[in-house]
């Protein structure tokens, strides 16, 4: 029988990252024949992502001009997926997470008969407007896979009305981390009475008043005397040159370009404390412990709050201040959030979804197989044999 042909489509950092497991562990599988295709979306920070692990993408779309209005932008990427697609005519179109790269390919494949699997199935923030568009995002490619890997089982609970199978996998972002760690940096030794800290944000919740307050209230944390700031800049230029004008003149913090995989995992591992507004950091810090306290009023990972790795502190800068200073202050307080944990699941991701995979692949009846009504409850990782 030839090989299955899956194709994975994806445009930004967070969904290299997510995605390279899974390129990585269909190629040790000979049944399945994976190619990935990019979209363009983020393609300076996309292509360093995938090379931190020796990938490449297959084909390159280039589909997304960054300054046309989101609805061309849409429309370009899901015409041009859709046309990519109907030539490599796959059995399964991979996507990752709630990015505009994975919904316009998730549109793509459905007008073409297409089935999709989507990785990283289930993350709800109980707002069905926000985070925009992620939310929004997410919501209608759950509702269109036929194959949903969700990370952790609350992931899976919150896809009981949805109509594909269900798999619980963990994150393949902690995949990533799993392959990466081996071959991070040596860590820099402590320098007495100065803490580390990291921030990243360049949500779009945060843009604009919103990430004035954020950058008084860091200021007035980098005023302490015994810390240490450093920012890797988001190259969206609502984001890095507002960061730069407000916070680069002050000794005590330090603005980077974006790191590359490695080195960002090596700076939350060295890392004393985390302030961030990003959804991958949320699944990375808990697996070193560094505590994260989360610039957002709500979070689709609330996982990692529950087992008090992160806070969720929103994006008020007396608030940002306060938090940050207990922590920072209080012992106690800190050591019941410094202490590793997996919530995300234990990097072993993309095996289980590769194993579901194969397993619906024996089970599909025709090529192009359609959706069907849940064949595993939520907590199960795999169809039924014979499903
Ligand atoms: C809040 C939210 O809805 N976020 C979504 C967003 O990602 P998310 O908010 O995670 O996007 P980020 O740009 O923060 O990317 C995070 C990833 O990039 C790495 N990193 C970060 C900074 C840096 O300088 N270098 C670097 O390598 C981090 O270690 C992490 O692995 O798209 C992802 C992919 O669809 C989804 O999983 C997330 O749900």
């Amino acid at each position: 029988m030839r090989p299955r042909r899956i194709v994975s489509v994806v445009g930004t950092r967070p969904e290299a990252i997510k995605i390279a497991p899974i390129a990585l562990e269909a190629r040790r599988r000979p049944g399945l024949c994976h190619r990935l295709v990019a979209t363009g979306q983020h393609p300076a920070l996309f292509d360093d992502a995938l090379a931190g692990f020796g990938i490449a993408a297959d084909d390159r779309l280039h589909l997304a001009p960054p300054d046309a209005p989101r609805a061309d932008r849409l429309a370009a990427l899901e015409a041009g997926i859709a046309a990519h697609l109907h030539r490599l005519a796959p059995d399964l179109v991979l996507v990752q997470g709630d990015t505009d790269s994975a919904r316009a390919a998730a549109r793509a494949a459905v007008s073409l008969g297409l089935p999709i699997g989507h990785v990283e199935a289930g993350l709800r923030s109980g707002r069905p407007d926000r985070p925009w568009p992620e939310e929004p995002n997410r919501r209608e490619i759950d509702g269109c896979a036929a194959l949903l890997f969700a990370p952790t089982p609350g992931n899976a609970a919150n896809l009981a009305d949805v109509a594909g199978i269900v798999a619980v996998t963990g994150n393949t972002g902690i995949d990533a981390l799993r392959i990466a760690r081996p071959a991070l940096p040596v860590p820099a030794p402590p320098i007495p009475g100065l803490r580390q800290l990291l921030v990243t944000c360049h949500r779009r919740e945060n843009q604009g008043e919103r990430l004035h307050g954020i950058c008084a209230a860091l200021r007035r944390i980098a005023d302490r005397s015994d810390v240490r700031l450093t920012l890797p800049l988001h190259p969206n230029p609502a984001v890095g040159p507002v960061i730069a004008a407000r916070l680069g003149d002050h000794p005590r913090i330090r603005l980077v370009a974006p790191l590359d995989h490695r080195a960002m995992l090596a700076a939350i591992r060295d890392a004393d404390l985390i302030l961030s507004d990003s959804g991958g950091i949320q699944e990375e810090a808990p697996a070193f412990g560094t505590p994260l306290l989360v610039l957002r009023a709500e979070t689709e990972r609330p996982e990692a709050v529950a087992a008090g790795h992160c806070r969720l502190i929103g994006n008020r800068p007396d608030r940002i201040v306060a938090e940050a200073g207990r922590l920072l202050d209080d012992p106690a307080a800190y050591a019941a959030m410094a202490r590793p944990g997996l919530p995300f699941g234990a990097g072993d991701a993309a095996i289980k979804i590769l194993d579901a995979i194969e397993l619906w692949f024996g089970a599909a009846p025709g090529k192009h197989r359609q959706r069907r009504k849940p064949a595993m409850s939520p907590g199960e990782s795999r169809p039924p044999a014979g499903a």
